[in-house]
């Protein structure tokens, strides 16, 4: 059974567009679990152009499935995990002017950082994941670092998938085999989609969880525009 953890970014991109509360992201993370969401996932950035560090607190009484704040570990972000203590926190190697995560950890080289946040976050029981490219090295180098859990970056696989070529699942399958053998749980995200997301899931053995958020709200809008509208046009009979 694989989990789906809505990452509502692109609610609080929304609501800060025009500097109010609408939508109101605390009220979206409650609807999304109320319609059968397994988990809740925010990815605060450091220039908070989305999720906001308050949004996180905010959330934290409201997410009653499983909560997970994915981010660089910078001291910033440190601090508010360890005081929120949500299900999961996953890392992520974001430069600040990324427009979004475009790699996984070498976990070989942050071997002893990387350890060292874990070791953290284990000791206020919160799970840990890292995020990682599809390599099998950058498997064995999580699992060093004592992580519970590793998130497989699909951004790769997404757009291959997209331009027919199914092959690109083969190193993501390999890494998932290796991660179960080594007794790392197996999560991923990035780009997941409907169009996507049953072949990866059927290709990747002992799949915990996907996290989706661009795909799933973009999905969301042309899924329920044309019910909008004609909402809109009874109105104005
Ligand atoms: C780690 C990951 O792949 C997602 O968290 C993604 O980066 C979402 O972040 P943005 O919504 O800022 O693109
Ligand atoms: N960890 C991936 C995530 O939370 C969502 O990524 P995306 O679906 O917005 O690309």
């Amino acid at each position: 059974m694989t989990k789906l953890s809505v990452n509502i970014n692109k609610i609080a991109t929304l609501r800060n567009s025009r500097g109010g509360d609408f939508p109101n992201v605390v009220q979206f993370a409650k609807d999304v679990q109320r319609f059968g969401a397994e988990g809740v996932t925010i990815h605060p950035r450091p220039d908070e152009r989305h999720i906001r560090y308050q949004d996180a607190f905010d959330l934290k009484s409201e997410v009653y499935t499983e909560y997970n704040i994915e981010g660089n570990p910078i001291k910033k972000f440190m601090d508010m995990v360890l005081e929120i203590k949500p299900t999961q926190v996953t890392l992520v190697p974001d430069g600040d002017d990324a427009i979004t995560s475009n790699a996984g950890w070498d976990t070989i080289k942050h071997k002893d950082f990387l350890s060292e946040i874990i070791t953290e976050c284990k000791r206020q029981n919160i799970r840990t994941s890292i995020f990682v490219d599809p390599v099998l090295e950058q498997i064995e180098g999580a699992k060093e670092t004592g992580t519970d859990r590793i998130e497989l970056y699909t951004e790769a696989f997404a757009h291959q998938f997209s331009l027919g070529n199914s092959k690109s699942i083969v190193p993501y399958t390999e890494c998932a085999v290796l991660a179960e053998r080594l007794g790392l749980g197996v999560n991923a995200g990035h780009d997941l989609s409907l169009d996507n997301i049953k072949f990866f899931k059927d290709n990747i053995p002992g799949l915990l969880e996907v996290s989706i958020g661009h795909a799933l709200i973009s999905e969301s809008l042309y899924l329920g525009i044309e019910n909008v509208v004609n909402m809109y046009l009874n109105k104005l009979k």
